[in-house]
């Protein structure tokens, strides 16, 4: 058995970690901490998950990173605090997933002008996107669990990409459930304001393009230009991603899906659809991201997927990528469908 335990538990990633290791054959879950409910069982806060066993004595504590011991660490804490608990942890002996966009950038200085905010430092780390980095995830002592809208996205484009048959311009056009914005409501997240609308933010300027485009870039020899806008919709859970690029040679649609199934023939989380067409109650709870390609006459690629944010997005990419380190089977308490309609 493998002791995992959760720094952040009580938010929106925190609950589905928990929902997700308390169904992993292979776990048990050490501690899982907050700093405002010492004591308090977890499932209180997490209400879905009432009565599952492994689960039931569990309560939160208020401890400090230095006295967590723990096999696997995942730090569900938000941009600017995993950096402070990260440097703890990576004097231990504890191997440490981190789910915020702290140790994403091999460039801190990228970081600091997106992020707006000082760095403690660099750290080694390996981007958590199993699909790509999957051998050095195999050996990784802190991975950076990728944002949700770069997890949605890079994995659309890769394959093109890669390839090398696509412009250098690539436009991407996002759409997200409000439980990405995290668990403490806002004036935006307030119900009468996002209930039947649609609230497009950071037009130009979301701190997840550079994330994509250096990832990209890294696959690339050209100088790919990320363009992206992401989208708030009333739903819960969910990233619908849409991505238009130009294709350099002539190539229809069978060719595409030719290219991904190649690329992707080893990855049990991605499924390419034909015909169908990727949608989020096809994802929701799942880990899964689902991708569809169409192409018209003036060689216009049109890429489509869909996550779950809370899961492909984060928490079921970070116990993929535990699954990795610790040699187990990828699917292991991940393998499930999702709950459409
Ligand atoms: N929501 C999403 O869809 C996704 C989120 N992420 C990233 O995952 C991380 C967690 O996100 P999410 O679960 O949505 O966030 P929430 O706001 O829902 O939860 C954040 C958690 O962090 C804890 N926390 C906050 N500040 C501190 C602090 N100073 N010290 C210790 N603990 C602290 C809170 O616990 P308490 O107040 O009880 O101590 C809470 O449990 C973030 O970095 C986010 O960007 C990544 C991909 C998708
Ligand atoms: C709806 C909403 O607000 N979404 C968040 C998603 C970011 C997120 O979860 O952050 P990381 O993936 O970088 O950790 C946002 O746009 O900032």
């Amino acid at each position: 058995m493998v002791e995992v335990s959760i720094i952040g538990g009580s938010g929106y990633t925190g609950g589905e970690l928990l929902r997700i290791l308390s169904n992993h054959p292979k776990v048990e879950i050490r501690y899982v901490t907050s700093r405002k409910l010492d004591g308090v069982p977890v499932t209180k806060i997490h209400k879905n998950l009432k009565g599952m066993e492994p689960l039931e004595n569990l309560t939160f504590k208020n401890i400090p990173p230095e006295d967590i011991d723990s096999d696997i660490v995942f730090c569900a804490t938000p941009h600017g605090v995993s950096m402070k608990i990260v440097p703890t942890l990576y004097e231990k002996d504890v191997r440490i997933i981190d789910l915020s966009g702290d140790y994403r950038f091999e460039d801190i200085e990228i970081y600091e002008k997106w992020y707006g905010i000082k760095h403690t430092g660099k750290l080694d780390a390996v981007y958590g996107l199993p699909e790509i980095h999957r051998e050095s995830i195999k050996r990784a002592k802190l991975v950076a669990n990728p944002g949700c809208f770069p997890t949605g996205a890079i994995l659309l484009l890769t394959p093109l990409v890669k390839e090398d048959i696509v412009e250098e311009n690539i436009v991407i056009d996002s759409k997200t459930g409000v439980s990405g914005a995290g668990i403490s409501p806002t004036d935006t997240t307030h119900f009468p304001n996002i209930n039947e609308n649609v609230i497009p933010y950071k037009i130009t300027s979301h701190r997840h393009t550079p994330e994509i485009e250096k990832e990209l870039k890294k696959l690339s020899n050209r100088d790919i230009k990320v363009f992206f806008t992401p989208h708030l919709v009333p739903i819960t859970r969910g990233i619908l991603t849409t991505a238009h690029v130009f294709l350099r040679e002539e190539i229809d649609k069978e060719g595409l899906i030719e290219i991904y199934r190649k690329f992707y023939r080893r990855d049990p989380f991605i499924r390419i659809f034909e015909e169908d067409i990727p949608s989020l109650t096809g994802v929701r709870g799942t880990n899964f991201c689902d991708i569809a390609i169409e192409v018209d006459k003036n060689r216009r690629a049109v890429l489509v997927s869909a996550i779950d944010n809370l899961v492909k997005g984060a928490s079921g990419q970070g116990v993929q990528n535990m699954n990795i380190m610790m040699g187990f089977d990828e699917r292991e308490g991940l393998w499930f469908g999702g709950l459409a309609p």
